[in-house]
């Protein structure tokens, strides 16, 4: 018998650099969705894959031309949940700040370490304060669906690894990369914060893949990266990423049970503004997200 407590999945795509848009979806249509925080970094594509509700935003814009720091984080991820998107795959370049992950190397990352300061990085504000849990913020249920789609169709990909978010738009110093290896990272990019952070919030389960282009800054025999380096190598690799997320869905395709995580229930415990001090206008603003748990 149906399980009451599942629901249909709607499964979101974030498409990193080198990935601007999704083939192969039935009935696909862009569309634009209005948000309270602003536009979205371009239109997004909804459509199905073998019977799945797909939503896919290219999250620098199509023609790549918002920077990590502009991506408006807020509208993008506001928009999915707006489209009723349960969870999020997010597809990202990144350099490698380990020997044994070179360029090509396809990594499920499942930590982050957040350096970027120039970002709106939540929903909450002022008259409404809110405090979601993050230390696992990859939803491992995605993650155990990533691995195995790859492992069908014969993709390598190292499970585990933590990303360094810079806020950029300049590459590290060598001296930072070297820093950020000591500290342990696996690799390092510019984007998937505050996007993970606010999927949270939003009780969106989120796992990133991460396509290594580059050896960033460190490695005495390579030379530090270019944008040269890291388009030849995505574009190399785009269509594994494609394949990669088309033979992931089916995993993702039934009915879904409430998250082992918690993702999907994030907010329960987490709104710590008093009922009386609540603002009305953040209250209705963010009603979209808040409505599961405040009457
Ligand atoms: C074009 S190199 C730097 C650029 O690529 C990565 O973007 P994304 O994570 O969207 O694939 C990196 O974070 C920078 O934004
Ligand atoms: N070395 C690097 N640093 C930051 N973002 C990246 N994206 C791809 N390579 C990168």
């Amino acid at each position: 018998m149906m399980d009451q407590h599942r629901k249909m999945p709607i499964i979101g795509v974030i498409g990193g650099s080198g990935v601007y848009s999704l083939d192969g979806l039935h009935g696909a249509e862009w569309g634009e969705v209005h948000t309270p925080f602003g536009a979205p970094s371009d239109a997004l594509l909804v459509g199905e894959l073998g019977g799945v509700r797909m939503v896919f935003l290219p999250r620098h814009g199509r023609g790549h031309v918002q920077t990590p720091s502009t991506v408006n984080y807020r509208a993008n991820i506001w928009a999915m949940k707006a489209l009723g998107v349960t969870d999020i795959l997010a597809v990202s370049a990144v350099g490698s700040l380990k020997e044994d992950l070179p360029p090509g190397t396809f990594v499920l990352v499942d930590q982050f370490i957040d350096r970027t300061f120039a970002r709106e990085k939540s929903f909450f504000g002022p008259g409404l304060v809110g405090h979601v849990p993050l230390a696992h913020p990859i939803c491992s249920r995605l993650g155990d669906a990533i691995a195995a789609a790859a492992q069908e169709i014969g993709q390598p990909i190292r499970r585990g690894g933590t990303y360094m978010v810079m806020e950029g738009p300049q590459f590290s110093t060598k001296a930072e990369s070297e820093l950020y290896r000591a500290w342990g990272c696996s690799v390092i990019g510019m984007t998937n914060m505050p996007e993970a952070k606010l999927a949270r919030e939003a009780e969106i389960c989120y796992a990133s893949i991460a396509m290594v282009t580059d050896f960033d800054g460190w490695h005495p025999d390579h030379d530090a990266v270019t944008v040269d380096q890291v388009v030849r190598v995505a574009g190399a690799n785009a269509a594994k990423v494609r394949q990669l997320l088309q033979a992931t869905v089916p995993h993702l395709a039934a009915p879904r049970p409430p998250c082992r995580d918690g993702c999907d229930t994030a907010l329960e415990h987490a709104i710590m503004t008093a009922p009386a001090q609540r603002d009305p206008a953040m209250l209705e603003a963010l009603k979209p997200l808040l409505a599961r748990v405040i009457a």
